[in-house]
């Protein structure tokens, strides 16, 4: 069976990191209760996506926390990764969910409450609410939710829900009181000075 939680899931951004190895973000995240991780690098080669995939997905097994591949079948299918995280211009979710097969996690992000509503008949695992806050990490979104729009995406959603964009310590306690069932963040632990202590501190938002 598929089971994951999504209450603090983070997303990699190596230009972000201020120039530490990813292995070293990721696993001081989880040490300090990332529950998801998200491989999500714009400016990589396929080999060197997938060299990354693989060591992830080593140092993430022993403490059980899925790897999410983004926008890259090919990858996560060729790393075994836990799922896919695919956009609204992305592979179509019935290709990504054919290939993956249903014990795979797939994740779609939603960027309108038209596209929120639709997300409920799709054979997909969770949604991304996307994005909450303007953020300089992605630019090409749509007009940001907001606070009532996290709320009225989590009243209507029939999967659970990741909440993304500008989220950190100072609204995390305010986006998941609209109900959503998490948070995903890149700069609030990968720009952090210490990313154990950010993820430990996000996590208590998150768990209250
Ligand atoms: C958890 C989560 N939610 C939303 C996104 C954004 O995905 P997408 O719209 O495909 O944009 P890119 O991340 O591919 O730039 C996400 N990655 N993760
Ligand atoms: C990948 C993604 N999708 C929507 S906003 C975003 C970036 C979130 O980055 P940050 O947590 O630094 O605002
Ligand atoms: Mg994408």
């Amino acid at each position: 069976m598929k089971s994951f939680d999504l209450g603090l899931y983070l997303v990699t951004d190596r230009d972000l990191s201020l120039g530490r190895p990813l292995e070293f973000i990721v696993e001081e995240a989880v040490k300090g209760g990332v529950t998801m991780v998200q491989l999500r690098e714009k400016a990589c080669s396929s080999l060197e996506f997938y060299q990354l995939g693989i060591r992830l997905k080593k140092l993430l097994k022993p403490y059980a926390v899925p790897l999410i591949i983004n926008d890259r079948l090919d990858i996560a299918l060729a790393v075994d990764a836990d799922g896919l995280h695919i956009g609204q211009s992305d592979l179509p979710w019935e290709v990504a969910r054919r290939l993956l097969g249903k014990d795979k996690i797939l994740g779609l992000s939603v960027e309108t409450m038209e596209q929120a509503e639709e997300s409920n008949k799709l054979d997909i695992d969770y949604i991304g609410i996307s994005p909450v806050f303007a953020t300089p990490t992605k630019t090409d979104t749509f007009q940001p939710f907001g606070l009532e729009g996290v709320k009225a995406v989590s009243s209507i959603a029939r999967h659970p829900n990741v909440a993304i964009g500008g989220i950190n310590m100072n609204n995390a306690a305010q986006v998941m009181a609209q109900g959503a069932n998490g948070i995903a963040v890149v700069s609030a632990i990968s720009s952090a000075e210490n990313p154990r202590l950010a993820a430990e501190a996000l996590k208590n938002e998150v768990t209250g």
